[in-house]
């Protein structure tokens, strides 16, 4: 008697864990399925919520649990609850591997990386050039790693892509000596971001990666611009910390670093409580009190004059970027915008192109106007300059890697 041949496990469940939310899909990576889908916001407060989507043959209604979830490791636990009730488990025998997005990396992770005792003290070393972003990460790893200590748990870097940089773009001017000892650098962030639209804008104008130019400005809550030429970054805004660059949700992007010794000395804030105030109480929050790109157009609509200042500044940062690296690039062939407002907010994306027609740079009002969650384009024939709308897919990169670290390689 012959028994079939037991398939090799083939899911992949992704864990995108954030200060205090937690981002998660769950992929089938043989026949390219998404299986469910979810997000776990407002950890560690009263109001937590939890929105499960399961996707399997063709989906079924979204699930809402809200109701205090008081850290990570609760949140997973619901996660895997909410995953079990579609026959979809943390002990199910397919999944082969749990995917992790870790945001710094460092100098000495430049791959995906099956992660172990060394692996996570490394990660733990770098708390303190993402302070936001590392810890909770890590508490994603060990409370998964926890729940599935036989499964391969890969950590997948958002500085990985950005390390092609050229010294000259990737150097500080500051005292060689001081900065190497410190390994003080421009590292950027949201690189699997910035590597998946890239190529995602290269096929969409019908070319290979490695013969275009293109922008990528990822504008989520943390948002960041990168210059990729063929395929490869040679530029991009954030640096040692995600703090520098563009105007954020709740980070003040660039700003002149004296202003940090001034706050100091004049006004007496610890190095802590200036870092509090760049990190979490600045950008479009400390200008106008709100850092949702949608209340602020609203607010704005209804006449707000601190609304349309947060957003001038925001768009007039995001426009001196465009063009710092269209002169980088010398050669542009796409600028691309991505992730939550770069996708949606269609007047972000109106103003920082206005007035670029010079450039090859314009945006069609109706093009930009249409919702859609296909990459497009959305400028006129007219343009020497593609303009695009890419929406980012980090979780999808992330299981790619993934599986193709533990099971072999997987197509694109
Ligand atoms: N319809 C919309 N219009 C304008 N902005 C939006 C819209 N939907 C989401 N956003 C913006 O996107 C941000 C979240 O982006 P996202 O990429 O999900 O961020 P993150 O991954 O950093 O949490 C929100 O804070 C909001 O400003
Ligand atoms: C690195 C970073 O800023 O990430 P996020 O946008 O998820 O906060
Ligand atoms: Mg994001």
């Amino acid at each position: 008697m012959s028994t079939a041949p037991t398939p090799a496990p083939a899911r992949v469940l992704v864990l995108n864990s954030g200060s205090s939310s937690v981002k998660y899909q769950l992929l089938d990576m043989r026949g390219g399925e998404r299986l469910a889908q979810g997000l776990v916001e407002r950890i560690g407060e009263e109001t937590s919520r939890l929105a499960h989507t399961p996707l399997l043959g063709g989906g079924s209604a979204p699930r809402e649990r809200t109701g205090p979830i008081p850290d990570h490791a609760a949140a997973l636990k619901a996660v895997a609850e909410e995953l079990a009730a579609d026959g979809l488990g943390l002990d199910s025998p397919e999944l082969a591997a749990i995917g992790h997005r870790v945001v710094h990396g460092g100098l000495r992770f430049t791959e995906p990386t099956v992660i172990d005792d060394a692996v996570i003290a490394e990660i733990e070393r770098l708390v303190p050039v993402a302070p936001l972003h590392n810890p909770a990460n890590l508490l994603g790893i060990r409370t998964a790693m926890a729940m599935r200590p036989d499964l391969p748990q890969v950590a997948v870097f958002d500085t990985a892509f950005h390390t092609t940089m050229p010294e000259s773009a990737a150097r500080y001017a500051i005292d060689v000596e001081t900065a190497d000892a410190h390994r003080i650098r421009r590292y950027g962030f949201h690189g699997t971001s910035h590597a998946y639209v890239s190529r995602a804008t290269a096929r969409l104008l019908g070319k290979e990666p490695e013969e275009v130019n293109v922008i990528v400005l990822h504008l989520g809550n943390g948002a960041s611009a990168s210059a990729v030429r063929g395929g490869r970054c040679v530029d991009t805004s954030m640096g040692l910390t995600p703090l520098e660059g563009l105007v954020m949700g709740t980070r003040s992007g660039d700003v002149d670093p004296a202003v940090t010794f001034h706050l100091k000395r004049v006004a007496g804030m610890s190095a802590d409580e200036i870092d509090v105030l760049l990190n979490q109480r600045s950008g479009l929050v400390g200008l106008c009190g709100d850092n949702d790109m949608r209340e602020i157009q609203r607010r704005i609509e209804a006449g707000d004059e601190r609304a349309a200042l947060a957003f001038d500044i925001y768009v007039h940062r995001l426009k001196k970027y465009i063009g710092a690296y269209y002169a980088v690039l010398g050669r542009v062939d796409a600028v691309a915008f991505t992730a939550g407002v770069g996708e949606n907010a269609a007047a972000v994306r109106a103003a920082a192109v206005a007035g670029l027609e010079e450039l090859g740079l314009a945006v069609d009002a109706g093009l930009n106007a249409e919702r859609s969650r296909e990459p497009r384009l959305i400028s006129p024939a007219y343009a020497r300059v593609a303009v695009a709308v890419v929406p980012t897919d980090e979780e999808l990169e992330i299981a790619r890697q993934t599986f193709a670290l533990t099971r072999g390689q997987v197509n694109d």
